[in-house]
């Protein structure tokens, strides 16, 4: 191995001089560090134009091939990077994919190409996370319509140059998902991933934890790729990267890269006892009201995309109405949050089959005066929608479910400025006085009405008295 050294002066592990696939004429100087490769084109320009450094953490996969052609004795070794890039029509940086592909010819053998092809394949995916075996899942519903076609595009090809086996399974009909996760063989899967709305991780989540197993099933890694209309937590994820707001296609890239890069973190989720319908979990919002309203009600724009909800946001505040019921909450504390430092530890786990809905309220919640809103909106992450940042102090295990009220007596004008603030995530600090935020545990809302409408991660569920409660980092989802 030549050990050279790099100007940076971080100790190079390989060093090779070779062409690129297309062009047998110019020769590079490759050299790989433990975090970078670095490309220089051997010419007698001045160096800085002429090299490119690509960090390896923005590198999903690495492989050594031959091409079908005997005379040729050459071997090819392609490296795949994500990088963030400016973007060339709008301002901003995106994850844009970047080949690298290098024409190793050194030797007339062709197996000895092949096999100095392998030893960097090697050394590169040596820096990367392990392979593991992925079932993914596709809604070809969701959304437009367009995950399988989202799928063909961008998916199956990143998984592939990460070397990720996954098997795809196509959702033939509701609860396909919730089924098949019922059943599932835990041994034969590293994670569960998800290409589709949110509704469909909703499957997934509640199939798994409807099984005997639930405890060691809910602790497979979770993916999710935006495929649907709303795509709430892949925007969440997105937003925890640290990335900057992004087009739905450069949703996906991200998400993708995100899946490919195999980080692992715990989510909250929250359980939700209704009152005749078994307990069910949620990872991402309930909502009742104006929120619930348009969600349901916008379904019939569904062909317009992430569109839809400013659509059916705009054609409900003609009709703005009151909503009457009671709303209770147990706050979130400073000392219970330091008391649940970990995850595993959290007192509430083995409390989450139980059903502990509208019983007395205990002494230390909090009853709101009002009974008129406009809307109730509990949300455990950031995102309500591609573009609505309803919670953005919210991160993925905080174990917190972020509750917003809005009291009836808003105008119109007011709301909607709200819904154009909460793209930013910039609401609160718009000092709506209709607004209330408050940080809980748990809550339990009352509706007076006997018909409505209440969601779950945006799915109707039976409309009537509830009582939420979050469970701190009790599933894992893959983020990058
Ligand atoms: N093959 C299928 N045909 C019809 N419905 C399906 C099929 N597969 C899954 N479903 C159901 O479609 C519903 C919506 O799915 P999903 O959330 O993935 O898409 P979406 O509603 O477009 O996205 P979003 O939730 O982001 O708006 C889910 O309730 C799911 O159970």
């Amino acid at each position: 191995m030549d050990q050279r050294r790099d100007e940076a002066d971080s100790p190079t592990c390989l060093y090779g001089e070779f062409t690129v696939a297309g062009n047998r004429k110019v020769r590079y100087a490759v050299s790989l560090t433990e975090s970078e490769l670095i490309v220089q084109r051997l010419t007698s320009t001045p160096v800085g134009r002429n090299k490119v450094v690509l960090s390896l953490e923005d590198c999903v996969g690495c492989r050594a091939y031959r091409q079908h052609d005997n005379a040729d004795p050459a071997a090819y070794l392609a490296a795949y990077f994500y990088p963030l890039r400016r973007r060339w029509v709008s301002s901003g940086v995106s994850r844009q994919r970047v080949e690298q592909c290098f024409r190793l010819a050194g030797l007339q053998d062709p197996r000895a190409n092949l096999e100095e092809a392998e030893k960097w394949a090697r050394a590169v995916r040596d820096e990367l996370p392990r392979s593991c075996r992925l079932m993914l899942l596709v809604n070809p519903q969701s959304g437009k319509g367009q995950a399988l076609a989202l799928y063909n595009s961008h998916i199956q090809r990143m998984l592939n140059e990460a070397g990720i086996p996954h098997t795809l399974v196509i959702t033939e009909r509701q609860n396909h998902a919730r089924e098949l996760m019922r059943e599932a063989d835990l041994s034969q899967w590293d994670a569960f991933v998800i290409l589709s709305g949110d509704g469909l991780l909703w499957e997934v989540i509640n199939g798994l934890l409807e099984r005997p197993d639930w405890e060691k099933a809910i602790r497979t890694p979770l993916g999710i790729l935006p495929g649907g209309s709303g795509n709430a937590l892949a925007a969440s994820i997105h937003h925890y990267s640290g990335a900057s707001p992004v087009s739905s296609e450069e949703l996906l890239v991200s998400c993708g890269f995100l899946l490919c890069k195999r980080l692992v973190s715990h989510m909250d989720l929250v359980s939700i006892h209704l009152s005749s319908s078994p307990r069910l979990f949620s990872f991402l919002s309930l909502a009742w009201g104006f929120v619930a309203d348009v969600d349901i009600e916008s379904e019939k724009y569904r062909h317009v995309g992430a569109a839809r909800f400013t659509v059916g946001t705009l054609v409900r505040l003609a009709s703005l109405r009151v909503y009457k019921g009671r709303l209770a909450y147990l706050p979130a504390t400073e000392d219970y949050r330091a008391k649940e430092d970990s995850p595993r530890e959290n007192p509430f786990h083995n409390s989450c089959h139980s059903n502990n809905s509208l019983k007395p309220l205990p002494s230390d919640w909090v009853v709101v005066q009002e009974e008129d809103f406009v809307l109730m909106l509990a949300m455990y992450q950031s995102h309500l929608a591609e573009d609505l940042m309803a919670a953005p102090g919210a991160t993925m295990d905080d174990g917190i479910i972020h509750l917003f009220y809005v009291r009836a007596g808003i105008s119109r004008a007011a709301l909607l400025k709200l819904f154009l603030a909460m793209e930013k995530g910039a609401h609160l600090a718009a000092n709506c006085q209709h607004l209330v935020y408050k940080k809980v545990r748990a809550l339990r809302l009352e509706p007076h009405s006997a018909k409505g409408i209440i969601t779950v991660d945006g799915e109707v569920v039976e409309y009537g008295p509830l009582q939420a409660q979050v469970h701190r980092g009790l599933s894992r989802l893959i983020t990058g």
